[in-house]
This record gives structure tokens, sequence and C-alpha cells, in this order.
């Protein structure tokens, strides 16, 4: 089994619904990757730990989902310098809105990519961070172009469906 280059991190198992579909596009990929329940809130010296080593570790690219007062996948990103792909997890109250402008509002010099809010969001997240780490990496890169292809070639069958 290849050494994880993805980290994918969430605030509780409850946003796994969710983040499974940021995994489900890594295993489709075959890209290597880890998954764990961190937070900024419960578990802040854990948080500290795996973005602290996260470099050392081998990762590339972490990606962190959270919902409500969504402050993981920004502190993370202000403890290592790899690429954070924040996903906004649809909460209950407010419908994400308040997870995505947790995440997507960083102030200057600390950035975190934003994906859209839930389960879209989520599948973005796995392929963005797949492009990144596929910039160094062609055998992902082309495993990407065929995604892109089958993806063009449900979109032209399903104007067969269209009456
Ligand atoms: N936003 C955060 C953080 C964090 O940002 O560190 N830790 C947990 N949470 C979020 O709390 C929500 C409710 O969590 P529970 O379902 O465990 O009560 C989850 O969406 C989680 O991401």
């Amino acid at each position: 089994m290849a050494e994880p280059v993805i980290g994918v991190i969430m605030g509780s198992t409850s946003d796994w619904e969710t983040m499974k579909l940021a995994c489900d596009v890594l295993d489709e990929l075959d890209v290597p990757y880890e998954k764990q329940v961190v937070s900024a809130h419960r578990t802040p010296d854990l948080m500290f730990e795996y973005a602290e080593t996260a470099v050392t570790r081998g990762l590339k690219v972490i990606i962190a989902g959270a919902g409500g007062a969504a402050h993981l996948p920004g502190m993370v990103a202000a403890k290592t310098i790899l690429p954070v792909v924040g996903v906004p997890i649809e909460s209950k109250s407010l419908k994400g809105i308040d997870s995505l402008l947790s995440i997507v509002q960083m102030p200057g010099g600390v950035p975190v990519a934003t994906v859209a809010i839930g389960k879209a969001g989520a599948t973005n997240a796995g392929l963005l961070a797949a492009q990144i780490v596929g910039t160094c990496d062609t055998k992902i890169q082309d495993r990407l172009l065929a995604r892109r292809e089958r993806t063009k070639a449900a979109v032209l069958r399903s104007s067969e469906d269209l009456v």
C-alpha cells in the first residue's frame, strides 16, 4: 500500500457522510490518502500535531471538512505550508452558510481553497487535491483526464433522455 499523499480530516464523525465523497474520488483515481477525525475545538492539541507533522509524514495536500463554526481548515492552514482545501459541511440550522463563511473568509496571508457546501463540494475537493498532486504525477493526470472523458460521455448520453 502506497504512503498517503493526501490527508482527509473532518471535525466530527457526523461529517463522514459528506467527506466520504472526497474519499470516493481519491479511491476512484487511485490516489493514496489517510482519513481521521480532528477538531480545532475539541482536540486542539491533536490538530496542532497533525498540521505540524503533515509535511514530514509525506502529505502534499490536506482536505479539511467542518460544519458550523468551521475553524478547522483555517487553523490547520495556519500551522502548515501545505495547500488546504476546505469543505463547508451543510449544517442543520443554517444550511452550511455558517460553515462556508467560516472557511472562506480567511485573513490575507493564510489561504484556504474553499469548495461549495456539502457533497458536491466534497467531490470537488477530492478532485482538486488530486489535480494538485497530479502536477507532479502524470499517471494521476491521465486518470483525471479519463474521468473528464467519462463525465463528458455521460452528459452527451443524457440528452437522449430529453423528450
Ligand atoms: N467545526 C467543527 C470543528 C472545528 O472547526 O474544529 N470541530 C467540530 N466541528 C463541527 O461541529 C459539527 C457538529 O459536530 P457533532 O455532530 O459531533 O456535534 C460538525 O459539522 C463538525 O465539523
